[in-house]
């Protein structure tokens, strides 16, 4: 409690997201480990000095704040009452309705993580029911910003929406970096060799971008400029639909993430219990 973070507790704790999260915690300092709870289905995990639980209900009793790491559908066969505690879900496609239906939660935060939690390069956005007080919200921010940055949302509506834009993380870039790959290793270049140049292309290089003020638009226009090879190569991607292609596959994403949303909506509540 010295941070003022208060006890937190990860069900789903030795999971991708839920592991990355709580050993972030610890590293930072931000929750010391009698303070943690985390559960998973054995009740056991690779974390030392935390408590590891299988009964969620007793993770919930030892909590302030607990947060929601398991898989969509596994929820959906997971039983505890929130009771008054700020319950803070990871999942894609669980609405607050349903977190409320079946947990009893109202102070209730939905956050969409990246798989580079892990590198601690994850940006994660969040929605907060008008329950969730200003203290709260900064504990909220506090805790995902131990694993990358984070940025509150004006709408549930738009948790849909970013979790196929930041939530599939890694996913695009490592799309372009094989396509990348693919073509020069075609083009007759050593395998080894064009996984490492597109590596650094895609994970090097594009490190221009997180410098203060960077431009996408601006990065381009300047390469255009020599009206050159860049030039050649970026204009026959857009006129080719480059740009279109990725707004289809973006809008693909928030449309499944509303499709799991409704399947999840009216499973039943056990907020009560
Ligand atoms: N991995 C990713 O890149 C992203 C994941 N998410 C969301 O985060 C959530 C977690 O994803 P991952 O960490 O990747 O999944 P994961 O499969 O790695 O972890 C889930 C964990 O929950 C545990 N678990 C399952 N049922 C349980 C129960 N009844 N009680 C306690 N623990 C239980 C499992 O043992 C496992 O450790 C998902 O809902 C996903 O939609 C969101 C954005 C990105
Ligand atoms: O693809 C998924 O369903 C998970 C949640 C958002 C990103 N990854």
């Amino acid at each position: 409690m010295a941070t003022g973070i208060g006890r937190i507790g990860i069900i789903g704790g030795s999971g991708w997201l839920g592991a990355a999260f709580a050993q972030a915690f610890l590293e930072k300092g931000l929750v010391a480990p009698e303070a943690l709870t985390l559960s998973n289905r054995t009740g056991s995990g690779p974390i030392a000095g935390v408590t590891w639980t299988s009964d969620n209900q007793a993770l919930v009793e030892r909590s302030d704040i607990v947060i929601l790491s398991v898989r969509p559908e596994q929820f959906l066969d997971l039983s505890m009452a929130a009771g008054d505690r700020v319950l803070l879900s990871f999942m894609a496609g669980v609405t607050i309705e349903t977190l409320r239906a079946r947990t009893g939660a109202r102070r209730i935060v939905r956050t969409m993580p990246n798989a580079a939690a892990t590198i601690g390069a994850c940006f994660t956005p969040w929605f907060a029911t008008p329950e969730v007080g200003p203290d709260d919200k900064a504990r909220v921010q506090a805790l995902l910003e131990a694993c990358g940055s984070a940025g509150e949302l004006g709408s549930e509506d738009e948790i849909d929406y970013v979790s196929g834009f930041t939530g599939a993380g890694p996913a695009l870039p490592a799309l372009l970096a094989r396509a990348m790959i693919q073509h020069a290793t075609a083009r007759g270049l050593p395998p080894a060799l064009a996984r490492q140049a597109a590596l650094s292309v895609v994970t090097g290089a594009a490190q221009l971008l997180a410098e203060k003020d960077a431009d996408p638009s601006a990065i381009m226009d300047a390469l255009i400029g020599y009206r050159g090879i860049t030039a050649a190569l970026l204009e026959t991607a857009m006129a080719g639909g480059f740009e279109s292609l990725i707004g289809t596959a973006l809008a693909a994403g928030e449309a499944r993430a509303r499709e799991m949303s409704a399947r999840s909506a009216g499973s039943g509540g056990n907020g009560d219990a």
